[in-house]
């Protein structure tokens, strides 16, 4: 057999396996900036919903946001890996958040794929109310509107979904990436949340190369945040694999983005890239 038809042949079972089932893939910034890596992320995420899977993405868009805020010389940090968000940054987060947005959908057509992309803010997606004083207009979820999602799925269309929520005065937030994909995997009791980061998966001593793990329980996950070998933007991924492992999902998987076709080896391979995080 040739090793092509040996690969087609074996990816059978995992067709079969998957055939109609929900996998909520965030997608972040970081991993986004190679513009080659991202349409080679875009098209297998194409060819997953070609193979019948329901893809909902969820992207972030940190970098984007930082240089929107910069060139309008709005001062911004972060606090435990959430940035401190004011009415105004909250305003040009959606508007750096929507245009990429856009551009992911505009990419997803060139490629010959069919797909809706919306904010949170669009439907009340994504339902908010402030966190905390501390993070000003950081947004906690409060509800997520899955219907709608699941009546974009029914169109056999791709959702894609830039992260900003709102509350029923109106209010923007700025909801983390990472926490929304959580809600959104949960409301759609969706069997699998994959999150695409720039790193490899989860080090127990980072960035020592030899302390990569590919499986770990949420509670040994846990114990390296409070021991400061998890930092920066890992924290809220800590937090909404909790969220999501706490709902119902078996598993939750981080992946390198930046890794040539590592959805697919994820998915279609006996042995995954990236970190498997188990309840
Ligand atoms: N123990 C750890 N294992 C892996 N990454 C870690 C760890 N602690 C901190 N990090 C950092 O978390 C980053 C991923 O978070 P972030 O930059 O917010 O990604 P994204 O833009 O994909 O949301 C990694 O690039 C890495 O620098
Ligand atoms: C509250 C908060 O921190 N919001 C994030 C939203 C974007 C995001 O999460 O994007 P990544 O997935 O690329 O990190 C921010 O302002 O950067």
């Amino acid at each position: 057999m040739s090793d092509v038809a040996k690969v087609l042949t074996e990816s059978l079972p995992y067709l079969l396996k998957y055939q109609g089932q929900t996998v909520v893939i965030k997608y972040g910034g970081n991993a986004m900036l190679d513009e080659k890596m991202k349409q080679s992320v875009l098209s297998d995420l194409l060819f997953l919903k070609m193979s019948g899977l329901k893809i909902v993405l969820v992207h972030g868009g940190g970098p984007a946001i930082t240089e929107i805020l910069d060139k309008f010389e709005v001062e911004h940090q972060f606090v435990n890996g959430l940035r401190y968000t004011n009415k105004k940054t909250a305003r040009l987060a959606l508007m750096a958040l929507c245009d990429l947005n856009k551009s992911l959908v505009c990419d997803m057509i060139k490629l010959g794929g069919k797909a809706i992309g919306m904010s949170g803010v669009d439907g009340t997606l994504i339902e908010a109310k402030q966190l905390s004083e501390q993070y000003g207009y950081v947004g906690e979820i409060t509800r997520i509107n899955s219907e709608l999602i699941e009546n974009v799925l029914k169109m056999d269309q791709m959702p894609i979904i830039a992260t900003s929520g709102v509350d029923q005065m109106g209010n923007i937030y700025n909801v983390n990436a990472d926490t929304a994909a959580s809600h959104i995997a949960a409301a759609l009791k969706a069997e699998r949340l994959i999150i695409l980061s720039d790193v490899r998966g989860i080090y127990t001593n980072f960035p020592d190369e030899s302390s990569f793990v590919e499986e770990i329980f949420y509670h040994e996950l846990k114990a390296l945040v409070s021991s400061h070998r998890i930092s920066g933007g890992m924290i809220p991924k800590v937090e909404a694999i909790n969220y999501a492992l706490k709902q119902g999902l078996d598993q939750v998987v981080l992946l390198d983005g930046r890794i040539k076709n590592a959805l697919l080896l994820e998915l279609f391979t006996e042995k995954g890239v990236g970190t498997l995080i188990k309840r």
